[in-house]
């Protein structure tokens, strides 16, 4: 796009910005190396003509929408196969692939084909035998089969041992019969099961000789290969229409006394030998690695939906000019209200934190996962309490402000041509899938409880959760970076403990353990929140200090603003939660802040207004602990609108860095031209009813109707 056609406010806020995006965005794809990757398969990608659509999507039927993504995928994974690497690391892949997103200038709606990489490919990796997985995966790899992962049944999704579908060994022919017993038990969900795979790795209970030996992956053909019909026993469809994900033609699938060879269950956990006898896996949940896996990958799927909805609303935003606060200037840009910044600063300032949280968290992964192989479990406790908190807080926090985003550029937002709804479909499909969000903080609370309960014990704490260890009562509130971090730390240390104990005197009243655990839940939640909280802030700041010496200046100065954005914002949203970081104080400061809450409560209560804070710190006061006090909050109030404005010029830059070409935003809005009424005009036209200037329903129904005819 030559210079001139820009938008010139868009032109006006790129010379403005005072540090090099190319260098940010090196830093957001871990190196200069990854950068020229992912864009030389970005330009190999987008030059296969046929992979764009023409039509927009939501002009076409149901069917149409799907055979078109069948036809664009098989373009699409044809280009991807022919560019890769065999001898690439999966390390090395996955960082490529952190910011590749090239698919979704493909299929706005995501592919049917997406979890045959996503989850199929991943569970013959971590579930199958060594023959297995060179037997299937070649098959796979070069799709010859395509396969999906069907877990989920019409009765129960996130209670696994609840599954219902049977898989029972007959020893006399070697083989495992698939049995769908009731409709309830019939898979429900699975991407791509509806018409596209003719593979699925299905999880069902396992029963030899009428006793139960748990849920296992089997590995299952559910289509002819030559003429794709369902295979006999077999019933599948197609779920119907939904929020998003409308193109992943999920599906149904039921079993009528299916057999399957017994080399079909994938049994690098447990096994079943020849005459039935069942060998089991040193932990059943090994079983559930697949789902480790995507949540992990989830975090930095987050990172990259926030970062493609907040580029979209922060270059509308330069480029809408709107009202007139002072009289006879012009129309200030909508990014000049600082209300506008407080929606969109933080969704930058989230996404930077989720790359950097999603690429530690990977490294974990990829370092557990490679002591699994060597028969070492113990770190996997940790790993699973991680994912647990981390997938969770990511989809809640990307959801929420791919919305805002979506509300920040007011009408126009609200078109489909803005790619913002479709871009909210598909993240909060993630704060369902793989693990219900609430669910998984409850996962979450079940290790920091048990951690708790080995801690009092005095077994040492490790890894993330070893700041549970610490005192909670050696810091005051500084409103430092750091210090406002250690304060999350102290919040999730003193809302664990607080927990632990309601839980006790639930119990000590007479409840079970599980009725307990369901009375305490609320609070179980915000505990794991908690600890995510303190991870998500911690992580952020301190690989992005670590990463900052190698940068030049100004980028190093715009990134720490940006910690220092998203640590303020989180102090103020959870201010209450900051409350509970207070500790004892002693001597001078005890007297000199028990002055300042007896002169603030005066204050209050002379304006006639009793703010909670002022109520709680006088609380704290009389306990003579130093909580955070008003005058704090106002400070990080005061620091938090300085923020604002020392990053407004360099919003522009800092989306600019994201580095997603206009094919993958797809947005009417976002284009980096910013020629974005133009091309609303241009989408509009492309409507089916903007093809003629009368429409037949006006002669048939308008008409006599207004005639008083019909
Ligand atoms: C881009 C990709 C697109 C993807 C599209 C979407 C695909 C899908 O959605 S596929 C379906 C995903 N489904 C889910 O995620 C279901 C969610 N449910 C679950 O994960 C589990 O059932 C869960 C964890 C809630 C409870 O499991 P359950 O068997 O009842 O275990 P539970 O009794 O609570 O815990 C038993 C122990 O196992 C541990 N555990 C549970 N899960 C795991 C795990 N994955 N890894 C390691 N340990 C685990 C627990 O920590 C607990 O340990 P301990 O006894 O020491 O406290
Ligand atoms: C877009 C999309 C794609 C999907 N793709 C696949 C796929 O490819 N393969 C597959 O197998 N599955 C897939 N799923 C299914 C998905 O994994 C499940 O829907 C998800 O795990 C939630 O389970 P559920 O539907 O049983 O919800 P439920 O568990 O029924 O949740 C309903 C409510 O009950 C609450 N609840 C449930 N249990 C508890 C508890 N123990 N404590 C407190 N509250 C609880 C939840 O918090 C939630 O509010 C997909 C789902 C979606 C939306």
């Amino acid at each position: 796009m030559s210079a001139n056609k820009v938008n010139v406010d868009l032109q006006r806020e790129r010379a403005k910005c005072d540090f090099n995006t190319e260098e940010l965005t090196n830093f957001l794809d871990w190196g200069v190396k990854y950068t020229e990757k992912r864009r030389n398969l970005e330009q190999k990608v987008l030059s296969v003509k046929g992979l764009l659509d023409d039509t927009p999507e939501e002009y076409m039927s149901h069917k149409e929408k799907y055979e078109n993504s069948i036809r664009k995928s098989v373009l699409f994974y044809k280009t991807l196969h022919s560019m890769e690497d065999e001898n690439m690391s999966i390390d090395e892949k996955t960082r490529i692939n952190f910011r590749n997103i090239v698919t979704s200038a493909v299929f706005k709606d995501n592919s049917p084909l997406m979890l045959h990489n996503s989850m199929f490919i991943p569970t013959i990796m971590g579930q199958g035998t060594d023959e297995q997985k060179a037997y299937w995966m070649k098959r796979a790899k070069n799709m010859e089969i395509i396969g999906t992962y069907a877990q989920t049944e019409l009765g129960h999704g996130t209670f696994i041992r609840g599954l219902e579908t049977q898989a029972t060994y007959d020893p006399d022919t070697e083989e495992l019969v698939l049995h769908s017993p009731a409709l309830s038990s019939y898979k429900w969900w699975p991407g791509g099961l509806a018409h596209t795979a003719n593979y699925c790795v299905v999880m069902a209970r396992l029963y030899i000789k009428g006793k139960s030996h748990g849920i296992h992956p089997f590995m299952v053909q559910i289509r002819d290969e030559e003429t794709h019909m369902p295979l006999p026993g077999i019933k599948l469809g197609e779920i119907g229409a939904k929020l998003g994900f409308n193109t992943v033609n999920n599906g149904f699938l039921g079993f009528e006394n299916h057999r399957i060879p017994r080399d079909r269950m994938l049994m690098k956990n447990a096994q079943v030998l020849k005459d039935g006898t069942f060998v089991a896996g040193s932990n059943s949940k090994l079983t559930y690695g697949t789902m480790v896996f995507v949540r992990v990958i989830i975090v930095n799927s987050m990172a990259n939906m926030l970062a493609k909805a907040v580029t979209i609303a922060v270059r509308y935003s330069a480029i809408r000019r709107q009202s007139q606060p002072k009289p006879n200037e012009p129309e200030p840009q909508i990014l000049d209200y600082v209300t506008q910044q407080h929606k969109l600063f933080i969704a930058i300032a989230s996404s930077h934190a989720f790359y950097i949280n999603a690429m530690w968290l990977w490294e974990i992964y990829y370092s557990v996962t490679s002591q699994l192989a060597g028969g070492n479990l113990d770190n996997l406790p940790e790993l699973h309490a991680l994912a647990c908190c981390l997938k969770p807080l990511s989809t809640i926090d990307a959801t929420t402000m791919i919305e805002k985003c979506r509300l920040a550029c007011g009408g126009h937002g609200y078109m489909l041509s803005a790619n913002l709804a479709q871009t909210y479909g598909l993240a909060t499909a993630a704060y369902t899938y793989e693990g219900e969000n609430t669910v998984l903080l409850l996962q979450a609370a079940r290790s920091l409880v048990k951690a708790w309960g080995g801690h009092v014990k005095g077994q040492p704490l490790k890894g993330t959760m070893a700041y549970l260890a610490e005192n909670p009562t050696v810091k005051v509130w500084d409103g430092s970076v750091d210090g406002i971090i250690q304060s999350f730390k102290v919040v999730a240390i003193r809302k664990l403990s607080s927990v632990v104990k309601i839980l006790k005197e639930y119990e000590k009243s007479g409840l079970s353990p599980e009725d307990a655990w369901n009375k305490a839940s609320v609070f179980l939640t915000a505990v794991s929140e908690a600890h995510g909280r303190a991870v998500l802030l911690s992580v952020y700041k301190s690989e992005t200090d670590k990463r900052a010496a190698a940068l030049s200046p100004p980028l190093r100065k715009v990134l720490l603003q940006m910690v220092d954005l998203y640590v303020t914002y989180w102090a103020l949203e959870k201010v209450g939660d900051m409350l509970l970081s207070y500790v004892p104080v002693v001597g001078k400061r005890a007297s000199t802040v028990r002055r300042q809450f007896a002169l603030s409560w005066a204050l209050r209560l002379d304006s006639g207004h009793v703010s909670p804070i002022a109520f709680m710190s006088a609380a704290a006061e009389r306990r003579q602990y130093a909580s955070i006090t008003e005058r704090d909050v106002e400070e990080l109030q005061r620091r938090y609108i300085e923020l604002l404005a020392a990053i407004r010029p360099n919003a522009v830059g800092l989306v600019d860095a994201f580095d997603f070409r206009d094919e993958i935003l797809n947005s009417a809005l976002g284009a980096y031209d910013g020629r974005a009424y133009e091309r609303l005009m241009e989408e509009a036209m492309k409507s089916p009813l903007n093809a003629e200037p009368v429409n037949q329903t006006f002669h048939k129904y308008l008409k006599p109707f207004m005639r008083g005819k019909l």
